[in-house]
């Protein structure tokens, strides 16, 4: 077989940026979809360019709604008009994935705001107190001075743990107009946050509904007419409707946009389908994105999801997984809860890890079973047991339990011996 050279293959792409998924590859120039929520927006900001301060703000809704694109989209609208206007604006955009607390994120505001005096490249602070961190951040802010602007993206990261929401609306540092965006898509978040907070962060609150499939169509239409061939408006009207392809059949983006409405209306979502689907399509020398490229790309973003899923479950869910796994080495049949409450007994002796009560054990089988991991057939009149079978090849779930020299990587080991002396 000969490799592949780059640069002489024919591609359905124009420009692939503008269908990757990732916020840091493209981001959209326009949102029609939010007009409202962007009206809302920009009430909330409008008093910075009147001399006053721009409004706390809460910004929700689930994933993949353009929440962050759209909190861009304004914030960089602003700066444009305060570098026009001579105004003294400053944007601080803080992702607090995987945080975990606000003594994370205020280590990470320092940073950023001492970058935004310095250049890039700035140290971590540590070993300070939570006290001393929050100080620093308002000598940061006072030395930067005039409007500032403080986003922190998903902040539901934090936890519990709200000091810095609680603290940093109060802190009034001289000289500034200081105000925060907190943007979360955790809904019970907001709803848990503690009244002083909910009152003083929210003073305005923009909610971002879920996408339907129409408004999916014509967002996938816009990123397809960016990114592929052969593909673009009528008439200069910027809707599914009036996209006309060489390279999309009259199925593709409906297909895609009905997928992705079908979770939760997320924009994130249909585009990576969509993206993976021409990719498919691309890579095999194939002129046309179909209806089939995308129920392929479909299968194959759920078998990673389930992929990354199992790899990434914490322990006592991954031992349930694999008592489960060692009775499907055996043999397809569903197997009933005590069986696999036996066998999950003995790995958590072999690996010395507590062992959960009966009714709890039960909790983690459906913990599985809700993420797609497990099928659960439930037990039948009183007394009857569930029954659980793998929701996964067998295969897949032996190769994506951890690596042998990982945690838990014994217990696997002899579950994939186990497999390969059967089928030998
Ligand atoms: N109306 C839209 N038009 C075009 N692309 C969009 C639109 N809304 C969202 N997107 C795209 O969908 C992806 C997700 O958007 P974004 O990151 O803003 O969502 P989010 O609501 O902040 O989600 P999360 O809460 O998961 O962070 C991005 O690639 C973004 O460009």
């Amino acid at each position: 077989m000969t490799m592949k050279s780059f640069g002489d293959e024919d591609t359905i792409f124009e420009d692939m940026d503008v269908l990757n998924p990732n916020e840091q590859t493209y981001q959209p120039e326009a949102l029609p979809e939010r007009e409202v929520e962007l009206d809302q927006i920009h009430s909330a900001l409008r008093p910075a360019t009147m001399g006053s301060t721009p409004l706390n703000l809460i910004v929700y809704g689930q994933s993949g709604q353009g929440k962050t694109v759209g909190i861009r989209l304004k914030t960089n609208q602003l700066q444009e008009y305060a570098n026009e206007a001579d105004m003294d604006l400053t944007v601080v955009h803080v992702r607090c994935k995987g945080m975990g607390s606000s003594y994370h994120v205020l280590t990470n505001l320092v940073k950023r705001l001492r970058e935004k005096r310095f250049g890039p490249g700035e140290e971590l602070p540590s070993g300070h107190q939570r006290k001393t961190l929050l100080n620093m951040v308002i000598q940061n802010l006072e030395e930067i001075e005039g409007t500032i602007i403080i986003v922190l993206d998903e902040i539901d990261a934090i936890g519990d743990d709200d000091y810095i929401l609680y603290e940093l609306p109060r802190s009034n540092p001289d000289g500034v107009r200081l105000s925060l965006i907190g943007i979360t898509n955790d809904l019970q978040f907001r709803e848990n946050l503690d009244a002083d907070v909910r009152s003083s962060l929210g003073e305005d609150e923009v909610r971002f509904e879920p996408y339907d499939a129409n408004q999916l169509r014509d967002i996938l239409a816009r990123r397809a007419a960016g990114a592929l061939r052969d593909t673009s408006f009528n008439d200069g009207i910027e809707d599914y409707r009036h996209l006309q392809s060489g390279v999309l059949t009259d199925d593709t983006i409906p297909l895609a946009a009905a997928l992705g409405a079908q979770d939760t209306g997320d924009a994130r979502a249909a585009i990576r389908l969509l993206f993976r689907a021409a990719r498919f399509a691309d890579d095999a020398g194939e002129t046309i994105v179909t209806e089939d490229h995308v129920r392929k790309a479909r299968d194959f973003l759920e078998t990673k999801a389930i992929e990354s899923g199992i790899q990434t479950l914490p322990n006592q869910r991954m031992l349930a997984l694999m008592a489960v796994t060692f009775h499907a080495v055996n043999s397809d049949a569903p197997v009933s809860t005590t069986p696999i409450y036996t066998q999950y007994k003995s790995f958590c002796e072999y690996e010395n890890v507590n062992i959960l009560s009966n009714r709890r054990f039960r909790d983690r089988l459906n913990d599985l079973a809700d993420t797609n991991i497990l099928n659960k057939q439930q037990g039948r009149g009183r007394g009857e047991e569930n029954k659980y079978t793998l929701a996964v090849d067998l295969e897949t779930a032996l190769e994506n339990l951890p690596k042998e020299s990982a945690r838990l990587g014994d217990v696997a080991e002899i579950l994939r011996e186990k497999d390969s002396a059967q089928t030998r």
